[in-house]
Order: C-alpha cells, then sequence, then structure tokens
C-alpha cells in the first residue's frame, strides 16, 4: 500500500506479528478466519480507515500491506547513512588489525626488523586497544557517542600519517599505539551508537553490519597486502597509510551527523533528542517511542540509584550483573574459540600445512578472509530471522567442529610426517639439537630448524634436520640448503615451519569451514549482543568491559598461538580451542536470552532470572515487536494482551 493511497490510514499496531499469530490461533478455518480476522483488525484499526483497508486486503494481504507500509514507514533511508557513517570505524577496526600481516613482510626486510619487533607492531596496537575500549566508557558517559566516534576518526588519521611517514622502528610503533587507541574507543561506542538510533526490528541486522564492515576491512586488507607485497621499496607505507581515506570521510561525515537521542534524554537535553529522534525516524510520530525512552530512564535512575561508580552498581544490581557477566563470556569465548589465530596467521598456517608458496599463501589468506567476510553476510540476513540466540548456538557447534577437524587435519599430517634420512655434522664442531630429531614433526616445531630434503616423485628422500640461518629463515645455516641459489640448482627444498605433507587440503578446508560457521554468528553476535543488553546507564560502561574483555583474550590468544603450537603441537593448540568452543558452548546454552524484535527499554527484565536459566526460561523466542500507529491514538498492547485486541 503506496504512502500516497493510505493518506489517511495510519494506523499503530504494537506487537504485529503477535497479533496475527494470535488471530491465527482463533480461527481454526480460514473463512472463519477472515471474519475472525476483520473483526481483530476493526477493533484496532479506525473505522474509516478500516473501510478502505478491508476492502483491499484479504487478512494475509492486510498482514503484509501493513508490514510493507510499517517497513516503509519505520525504516527510513536516514538510519541506513547513520549506521553505514558510523560503521566506517568497523571498517577502520578491521583493516588495520588485518593489513600488519603483510606490511610485516616488507617491512622486516627493510627496518631489518627483528621479532621481537615484529610482534611489539602487531600486539601494540591490540594491547592499545584493550585500554582505549576501557577509557571509552566513561568517555561515551561524559561527552557522548559523537565525540567519541569523531575522536576515534582523529586517532585513525593521526596513526596512520604518523605509519606512512615513519622514518624509523620507534615512529611506526607510535604510529600503531594511535591506530590502537582509535580501534578500542570505536570497537565499543560504534555498536553502542548504531543499537541506540536503530529501530528495533532493524536493530540487530544494523548492528551486525558492524561486524560486516570490520571482516570486510579485513579482507579488503589482505588484498592491500597482497597487491602492495610486489614493491619492493616502501609498499608498507601505502598499505598502513591506506586507512587514512575511510577515516577522513568518516570525521567529516559524522561532523554532520547526529548524537545518540537516547545519551541525550539521559543528560536531560530533551528537545535535542526529540528532534534528533523525529529526523532519524523520517520525521515520524515519536510520542511513543520518546516517551517510553524518557520512562525508562527515570524508572531505572529511580530503581537503581544514581550514586557511586557505575561499575558498582552494575555489580551489586543483579539484572545488570548478569547482564555484564553474560556480555563479557560471549566476547572472552568469541576470542578462545581461536578466530584471530586464523584471522592473524592464515597465512603461517597454511605454510604450517604444507604450502610452500608465500605469495600463493598471501593469497590464500585472502581468500580465508573474503569467506569471514561473505559469512559475516550471511549474520546479518539471519539475525532478524533466526534470532541471536540460536544463530549463536548453531555457529558455535560449526565452530567446534571445524576445529577438531583442524586439529585432526594437522593430527594426520604429523603422523604422515616425513622421516630424517641423513644427519649431516655441524662444519663448525657445534652440535646442534636439530641433527637429533628423527621425524620432520619434531624439526619443524623447532623454531632453530628446518628441514632441507629432495622430491622422489611425492616422496621426501635425502631429508636432514640442520639449523635455520639468523638472519632469514630462508635458508639453513650451513650444509646443502645454505645457500639459495645453490640448493634451487640442485633442485633440494628446505622446509621451514611446515612439513611436506600430501594432507595441506584438510588445513585449508578445516580453516574454510571453521569461518563458514564462525562468521555469522561467533563472530557479530557477542558485539550486537552487548550493544542491547545493558540499560542505558549502563551501557557505556558494560560496552567497555566487554569491548575490553575482547581485546585482552585476543592478546592473550594470538601472542600465544605460536607458543602454544611449540608446546602443544599444532594439533593440540586446536584441540585446546574446540575445548574452550565447546565450553562456550555451554554458557551460551545456558545464558543467553533472545533479544530479538525487543525494545531496548525491556531487555532488562530478561535478566531478572538466576544466571544461567535465563536462556532456557526464554518463551518470546521469535516473537516479532513492530509498532503501527492508529490513527489519532497510540495504541498500547502489551506484549502478553492481544486478546484485548477483540
Ligand atoms: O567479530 C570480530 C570478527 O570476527 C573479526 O574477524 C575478528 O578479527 C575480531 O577479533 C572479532 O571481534
Amino acid at each position: 500500500m503506496s504512502r500516497k493511497a493510505s493518506e489517511n490510514v495510519e494506523y499503530t499496531l504494537r506487537s504485529l506479528s503477535n497479533l496475527m499469530g494470535e488471530k491465527r490461533r482463533r480461527q481454526p478455518d480460514s473463512s472463519a478466519g477472515s471474519s475472525a480476522a476483520a473483526a481483530g483488525e476493526r477493533s484496532l484499526i479506525s473505522a474509516e480507515s478500516c473501510s478502505s483497508i478491508n476492502s483491499q486486503a484479504s487478512g494475509g494481504e492486510l498482514e503484509r500491506a501493513a508490514r510493507r507500509q510499517f517497513q516503509q514507514d519505520e525504516s527510513p533511508g536516514f538510519v541506513y547513512v547513520v549506521s553505514v557513517f558510523s560503521a566506517l570505524g568497523g571498517f577502520l577496526f578491521g583493516y588495520d588489525t588485518g593489513v600488519v600481516s603483510g606490511a610485516l613482510l616488507l617491512l622486516k626486510r627493510e627496518l631489518n626488523l627483528d621479532a621481537l619487533w615484529q610482534e611489539l607492531l602487531v600486539s601494540s596496537t591490540v594491547g592499545a586497544a584493550a585500554l582505549s575500549a576501557l577509557a571509552g566508557g566513561v568517555l561515551n558517559g561524559l561527552w557522548g557517542r559523537r565525540p567519541c566516534i569523531l575522536l576515534s576518526s582523529c586517532f585513525f588519521i593521526a596513526g596512520s600519517a604518523l605509519l606512512a611517514a615513519a622514518q624509523d622502528k620507534e615512529t611506526l610503533l607510535g604510529g600503531r599505539i594511535v591506530v590502537g587507541l582509535g580501534i578500542g574507543v570505536a570497537s565499543m561506542t560504534v555498536p553502542v551508537y548504531i543499537a541506540e538510533v536503530a529501530p528495533p526490528h532493524l536493530r540487530g541486522r544494523l548492528v551486525t553490519i558492524n561486524t560486516l564492515f570490520i571482516t570486510g576491512g579485513q579482507f579488503f586488507a589482505s588484498v592491500v597486502d597482497g597487491a602492495f607485497s610486489y614493491l619492493a621499496k616502501d609498499g608498507w607505507r601505502y598499505m598502513l597509510g591506506l586507512s587514512a581515506v575511510p577515516a577522513i570521510i568518516q570525521f567529516f561525515g559524522f561532523l554532520f551527523l547526529p548524537e545518540s537521542p537516547r545519551w541525550l534524554i539521559q543528560k536531560g537535553q530533551t528537545q535535542k533528542a526529540r528532534r534528533i529522534l523525529s529526523q532519524i525516524r523520517g520525521n515520524q510520530t515519536i510520542d511513543e517511542e520518546y516517551d517510553s525512552i524518557k520512562n525508562n530512564i527515570e524508572e531505572e535512575e529511580k530503581e537503581v540509584g544514581a550514586a557511586g561508580p557505575v561499575i558498582c552498581r552494575m555489580l551489586t544490581y543483579p539484572p545488570t550483573r548478569r547482564a555484564l557477566i553474560v556480555g563479557c563470556g560471549l566476547q572472552m569465548f568469541q576470542q578462545l574459540s581461536g578466530i584471530n589465530t586464523v584471522m592473524y596467521y592464515s597465512a603461517t598456517i597454511l605454510q604450517m600445512s604444507g604450502v610452500q608458496d608465500d605469495s600463493l599463501a598471501i593469497w590464500l589468506a585472502a581468500v580465508t578472509a573474503f569467506t569471514n567476510f561473505l559469512f559475516t553476510l550471511v549474520g546479518v540476513w539471519l539475525v532478524e530471522k533466526v534470532g541471536r540466540r540460536k544463530l549463536t548456538l548453531g555457529s558455535l557447534t560449526g565452530t567446534t567442529v571445524a576445529l577438531i577437524i583442524l586439529a585432526l587435519g594437522f593430527l594426520l599430517s604429523a603422523q604422515v610426517s616425513p622421516q630424517v634420512t641423513l644427519n649431516p655434522t655441524d662444519p663448525s664442531g657445534q652440535n646442534s639439537a636439530c641433527t637429533n630429531y628423527s621425524y620432520c614433526n619434531g624439526c619443524m616445531l623447532d623454531p632453530d630448524c628446518g628441514l632441507c630434503y629432495k622430491l622422489n616423485k611425492s616422496n621426501v628422500v635425502e631429508s636432514s634436520c640442520v639449523p635455520v640461518k639468523k638472519e632469514s629463515t630462508m635458508a639453513a645455516a650451513w650444509g646443502r640448503c645454505s645457500n639459495e641459489t645453490r640448493f634451487k640448482r640442485e633442485e633440494l627444498f628446505w622446509a621451514y615451519n611446515f612439513c611436506p605433507t600430501p594432507y595441506s587440503w584438510t588445513t585449508l578446508l578445516g580453516l574454510i569451514l571453521y569461518l563458514v560457521f564462525f562468521a555469522p554468528g561467533m563472530g557479530p553476535m557477542p558485539w550486537t549482543v552487548n550493544s542491547e543488553i545493558h540499560p542505558l546507564w549502563a551501557r557505556s560502561t558494560g560496552n567497555a568491559c566487554s569491548s575490553g574483555v575482547n581485546w585482552i583474550f585476543n592478546v592473550l590468544v594470538s601472542l600465544t598461538f605460536l607458543h602454544t603450537a611449540e608446546y602443544l603441537t599444532y594439533y593440540g593448540a586446536f584441540f585446546l580451542y574446540a575445548g574452550f568452543a565447546g565450553m562456550g558452548l555451554i554458557f551460551i546454552y545456558g545464558c543467553l536470552p533472545e533479544t530479538k524484535g525487543k525494545k531496548l527499554e525491556e531487555i532488562e527484565s530478561l535478566f531478572e532470572n538466576r544466571l544461567c536459566t535465563c536462556g532456557i526460561s526464554d518463551s518470546d523466542e521469535g516473537r516479532y515487536i513492530e509498532y503501527i500507529r492508529v490513527k489519532g491514538s497510540n495504541y498500547h498492547l502489551s506484549d502478553n494482551d492481544a486478546s484485548d485486541v477483540e
């Protein structure tokens, strides 16, 4: 039904699908149905509008027409513009965490970076993000969401300028820290901002778009890495500096975009809040929404009081304490299931599994990043269809299975690990530990050693385990594989960090499968759910804590990956992540309630139950709350009183 045709058919229905569901329950046969439906609608829609609707539509058509009308009315383009501009923060988060692996390949050579400096350049950003995400909570509460997004774009611009112009490694470190500060503030502010401006029926989808932008940024970074890796000099400057472009766009965009109306109401700036809410909702009547937000804030303040630091109030008030545990738990399990070992080390993992060529590994890593992006898109589509809880549970179950497949792939490769057949002696007379390994697997796991071998068809022959060169892992310190041109001429192969195996494909399959399952649910849902489960007074602090937890576990898992692999072997590491993912499943099954379609103000009540029953006791799952205005009055239908309609 077009807007024109319904000029005076303004109708409002709260919980449209509740109502329609109720109608369906009450009409066992379809003929009775249409009159019952008509009866239901008559009481709801004013007489003059009703006649126009009824003359055009049967019950089903009416539902569709009403839904179309509702969607036209309630989803003005402006809310998408606002969401996309804020989600540029997610893009930069993904780009800056993703681009560094390729940049390091070039930097290592040009600036002669040792392993410590390489680790510093990667983890300083993640560490700074953890700190600034925590600090972002205070800033969000004090200044509002908009200034925080502007601040994060400034960090991104300054950081990328520093990185692109850096002449030494210290400046590079400074630039990476500044970029990290931007990532932390953006990662906690953007989902909150989008959730606060979005209408309930679109909220999950719009917040999930932020994660789509994160994974899009990671994919774009991997393509940029691949493209600039051919540039012998200064390629890294372009890689690291390019992120200034979206940051500048975001900064100027946000100069013209509004503050979150919820934050404004909380700060008592009610006139401005009303104006902005109406602007975001396409100048429709926003009375009901405005009143509901305002009443809720007042009630919250009465219930919880305003004394003491927010975090203490959150911890002493059971519903917010539970929400905090659920939010932080989700973020912790997201990282403990190993996503960033896959995202940051995919090229290395592929090499470990036997992909020898550097650029092939980089491009295959781009394929994995693309899979992450593509399947986050599936998440955007599914989030409002199946809901947060089912999506997260399904995703984590698949992720656990994929992790087990990855582990089994490495186990299989380890078991068919080629034997070491030659034991050359060190020319310097020193006894190297490398020459003691009898199988390639042991040799590969020792960071000081590599395998030098020949191939007879696809069989490894004449293999020896020898120390790796200190300056470059591309050749051995001595012996047949010490000189690249020589060993290429003599058809020798040098395997550092991997063993030649016919099973590399299981790893690629496992990685892809992992992302296919992880990306639609466990990737975006921790961010989406966190943006919705805290009441307004606790939202900034709650999100700051959960984002902080995300970044802290990100550092822990990604920094320890190579060592974990060294001590537990690769299959051990992936079995460990599978174990964490299994624990996450139990946690989510017991604790994560469904928030789909609920107003932000209604969600607090989901946490009134004892923790770990909230998931199970959720009876509202799948209900779709929508708002339609009845001409002349705001029809108020409580969630449970659809029966009042008839
Ligand atoms: O949700 C995101 C996404 O899944 C990214 O791919 C990952 O790198 C981030 O750590 C995570 O928070």
